[in-house]
């Protein structure tokens, strides 16, 4: 569904007049199958939320390509209503001045649902995510983290993407609330076989809810390997990581 293939990126570095460059990322390849839940674990500055953009078809790869069920995500036909996304920042994913409704309202506008369709299917998608139809006419400061970032996945899910991509989309939670989220992210797998790419540096989220991690290691994958095997992890780095963030 998702290949990757020998992506790199480098960005300008120092001032505006600076020829410098920092290369982002090298050499990345790696696929995700339809129903898949690929975490992308690393050190912060890793590069994950570079990929995560270029996956996501918001900037150009300078080498390589990204295929979306074989088209390349820039065109923006090819990820249409199919690739959805759910970023950290929740209190700027929504406009403040918006209710949750209009919130809900605007992917279906886009794709010019009728407002009658999207109106019925509201209060099921909020039932989805926990939420109850009174939430309707709240608006985000009337919200918890928690609460808002469930309207960000409902936002994120409403167009029955094929493939949602998570970039520390828990790591701004309180800890309880981070396990709700996981649950839930889990529960709508199940209800519409989405993929997730699980960008995050917390590595016991992805063993939580990820079938299989890829780390990430100074732009480059270290390794990939399946969840269940963890500990079986061969490259140093990956080692080390592991040892700092989980105990076994
Ligand atoms: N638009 C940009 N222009 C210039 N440099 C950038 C840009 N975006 C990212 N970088 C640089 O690329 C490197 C990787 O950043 P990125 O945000 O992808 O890492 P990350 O692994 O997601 O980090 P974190 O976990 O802290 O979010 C960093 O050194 C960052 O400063």
């Amino acid at each position: 569904m998702l290949k990757v293939d020998c992506v790199e990126k480098a960005y300008k570095k120092g001032g505006l007049f600076s020829k410098e460059r920092q290369q982002v990322l090298n050499n990345v390849s790696f696929t995700c199958d339809y129903g898949e839940c690929l975490g992308i674990i690393g050190e912060s500055g890793s590069g994950k939320s570079t990929l995560g953009r270029l996956i996501l078809g918001m900037e150009k790869a300078d080498r390589g390509t990204v295929l979306f069920e074989g088209g390349k995500v820039t065109d923006r036909r090819v990820r249409s209503g199919k690739l959805s996304a759910v970023f950290q920042d929740y209190t700027s994913s929504i406009n403040p001045f918006f209710t949750v409704e209009k919130a809900l309202m605007e992917p279906w506008n886009v794709r010019g649902i009728a407002r009658r369709e999207a109106q019925e299917k509201m209060d099921s998608l909020l039932d989805q995510v926990g939420l109850t139809p009174s939430y309707r006419k709240k608006y985000p400061h009337e919200l918890s983290g928690g609460e808002i970032q469930r309207v960000c996945i409902a936002r994120a899910i409403s167009t029955q993407p094929k493939c949602l991509l998570l970039d520390e989309a828990i790591s701004s939670l309180d800890v309880s609330v981070q396990l709700q989220v996981l649950d839930l992210l889990i529960k709508l797998k199940k209800i519409y076989g989405m993929s997730y790419i699980f960008i995050t540096h917390d590595i016991q989220a992805a063993a939580y809810i990820c079938d299989r991690v890829l780390i990430f290691r100074n732009g480059r994958i270290e390794e990939i390997i399946e969840t269940s095997r963890l500990k079986d992890v061969k490259s140093d780095y990956a080692k080390k990581l592991l040892r700092m963030l989980i105990t076994f």
